[in-house]
């Protein structure tokens, strides 16, 4: 039966809606065929999107920078679904591998069993196989549950230099696996392995490798030239049986590479699964590579040579970045750029001298900058905010908070909804909202913000027709608030004694515009506000609290404030 959903055709089963996406539909052709029927995962009235599915079979590294777990990272950094079947369990750190476990055949047969009958991955990706038993095991396996492409990285030594699988599996490579492989992704060494000890030093050696190991039967060969002399580029030679490709680019200098062949071959792997063709296969896979590579640069993981990539590009910018503290609210600037051109100073150094002044969290408000020009701003100012710990927020823009890799956003009533900027921005990054009634706030809260600014208390000459709620309107805005609240609009050291002494306890600060930046000098400014705020609390209305000394090493305010109740 064919039918029509989001117009793709689509085969159904009874009892199945409809399946969305191109790749569902192939998958059930594909199936279809095999079976002399048509099958689907789950019968449910609802329509299901099939997750493109890789299997890795593969040995474990106890490091977690290479083998099975760096293929359930990458194929998860590249959004695909990734299931497993472990051949070794390897004891094995960023010094070396220090013992190796081999999971009995016909164990491995189980598992490859559990996975291929019920599952039905699109593609699986092979690593560590430790002995022609499981080799023989695998090639079977296959047999019987066909795939749509089989990726192989012959793996042999590691990166330490251990022997993971000896020359006596050369033969079974040769003459099972290889020939049953869509794709096969030596490095220098397994490529000389595998065409009999070969020396192979240069490119056109590696063009010679990738054209003899195509003879033995793989569909495309893809030799890899990290082993190159460290004074080369990194080159990649890929051959399709036709036709030669050479990946050339400056290499990337970073003692993090652990784990780089399974990470290559597992991406080459995902994007099989999702349907594309071999050489964008292996086009995407390397850019996905050179950007974990890059993340990796300086990251301490072990003590050993090799420290593993940063599969998912995260570890790097989550060690800079400390968790949302409400009490960070309390002195929080707000730059402005006509003032700034007005005064002769840059954003950066604006934002310099108001860290310098106590300012507890920065959101760079530039209305008139040119994009190239704000995120370069944002992007230095980030660096000098990571130095103290202090928070950096960006106004509106979305798109630059996500390319600078800034703390968060601060968005209003007619930016961005709440709940799209938290998608794009994911879980962690801060997102404040700009909140007049209890109704935003309630809003906000739904939609996943971490704090509301509520205003204008005051008037402001610094937001054209920006009503004004006053101390009443802000009184109420917090007592309604289930998130901390910061105040916003004419605010300065005049006022904000008054603001701060409403005795509500989740109003945790204000946020100031032309009070810091309308100013000659921002760093006396912004001492003066601290001071002013301080005595708020010298007056009883709020605790000093000592942040924990991982934060408080970080930053130049290792106190924070909180309303006794
Ligand atoms: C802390 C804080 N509160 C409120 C605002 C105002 O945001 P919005 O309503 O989006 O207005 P613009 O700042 O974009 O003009 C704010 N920026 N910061
Ligand atoms: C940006 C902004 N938002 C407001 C709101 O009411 O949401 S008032 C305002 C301007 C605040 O500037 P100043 O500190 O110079 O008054
Ligand atoms: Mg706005």
């Amino acid at each position: 039966m064919a039918y029509f959903c989001t117009q793709i055709p689509v085969l159904l089963n009874p009892g199945v809606a409809c399946i969305k996406s191109f790749h569902q539909y192939r998958f059930l052709h594909i199936k279809a065929m095999q079976d002399d029927k048509v099958s689907t995962p789950t019968p449910s009235d609802e329509c299901m999107v099939r997750v493109p599915h890789v299997l890795t079979v593969a040995g474990s590294d106890s490091g977690a920078g290479a083998g099975i777990q760096a293929d359930l990272k990458a194929c998860a950094a590249r959004g695909v679904y990734c299931s497993t079947v472990i051949t070794a369990v390897t004891a094995q750190n960023t010094v070396g591998v220090q013992g190796v476990n081999i999971v009995p055949e016909d164990f491995v047969a189980e598992q490859l069993r559990s996975v291929l009958s019920d599952m039905h991955p699109d593609v699986v990706k092979t690593g560590m196989l430790p002995s022609i038993g499981i080799v023989k095991t695998l090639c079977q396996s296959l047999k019987e549950f066909p795939v749509q492409a089989l990726v192989v990285d012959p793996v042999m030594v590691s990166t330490s230099g251990h022997t993971l699988a000896g020359p006596s599996i050369l033969d079974s490579f040769r003459e099972e696996l290889l020939p049953m492989a869509d794709i096969v992704t030596p490095n220098l060494k397994e490529a000389s392995a595998l065409l009999g000890g070969v020396p192979l030093e240069t490119i056109a050696d590696m063009h010679y490798a990738a054209k003899a190991i195509h003879d033995i039967g793989p569909r495309n060969v893809l030799v890899k030239g990290g082993d190159l002399p460290a004074s080369l580029d990194a080159v990649d030679v890929f051959y399709d049986g036709k036709d030669f490709y050479v990946f050339q680019s400056s290499r990337i200098m970073t003692p993090n590479t652990h784990g780089t062949g399974c990470t290559l071959a597992s991406s080459v792997a995902a994007e099989l699964a999702k349907g594309s063709q071999m050489l964008s296969a292996v086009k995407v896979a390397k850019r996905y590579i050179e950007a974990a590579l890059s993340y990796s640069k300086n990251i301490a993981i072990g003590g050993g040579r090799q420290g593993p990539v940063d599969h998912l590009l995260k570890l790097k910018s989550n060690v800079q970045r400390r968790p949302f503290d409400p009490c960070d609210l309390f002195l929080y600037a707000v730059t402005d750029s006509r003032m700034n051109k007005r005064w002769g100073r840059s954003i950066v150094d604006a934002v310099k001298a108001a860290i310098e002044g106590g300012a507890t969290i920065i959101q760079l408000r530039e209305k008139e900058v040119e994009t190239s020009d704000f995120l370069e701003a944002a992007k230095a100012c980030l660096k000098i905010c990571r130095v103290h710990g202090v928070p950096l927020l960006i106004n509106d823009r979305i798109d630059v908070a996500l390319a600078s890799d800034a703390d968060g956003v601060h968005i209003g009533q007619s930016d961005m909804p709440a709940h799209v900027a938290r998608a794009l921005l994911g879980p962690d990054k801060i997102i404040g909202v700009s909140c007049k009634t209890p109704e935003h706030a309630l809003q906000a809260w739904i939609d996943g913000a971490d704090y509301i600014g509520s205003g204008g208390v005051y008037p402001t000459n610094t937001k054209e027709n920006n009503k004004t709620i006053g101390l009443d309107g802000l009184k109420t805005v917090c007592l309604s608030s289930k998130l901390p609240v910061v105040a916003i609009g004419g605010i300065g050291i005049s006022n904000a004694q008054a603001v701060m002494g409403l005795g509500v306890p989740n109003l945790k600060g204000v946020a100031v515009v032309s009070a810091l930046f309308d100013r000659e000098c921002v760093l006396t400014e912004t001492r003066k506000l601290l001071e002013v705020l301080k005595e708020s609390n010298q007056m009883g209305k709020l605790k000093k609290c000592w942040r924990s000394p991982h934060t408080s090493r970080q930053s130049n305010l290792n106190f924070c404030y909180q309303k006794i109740s």
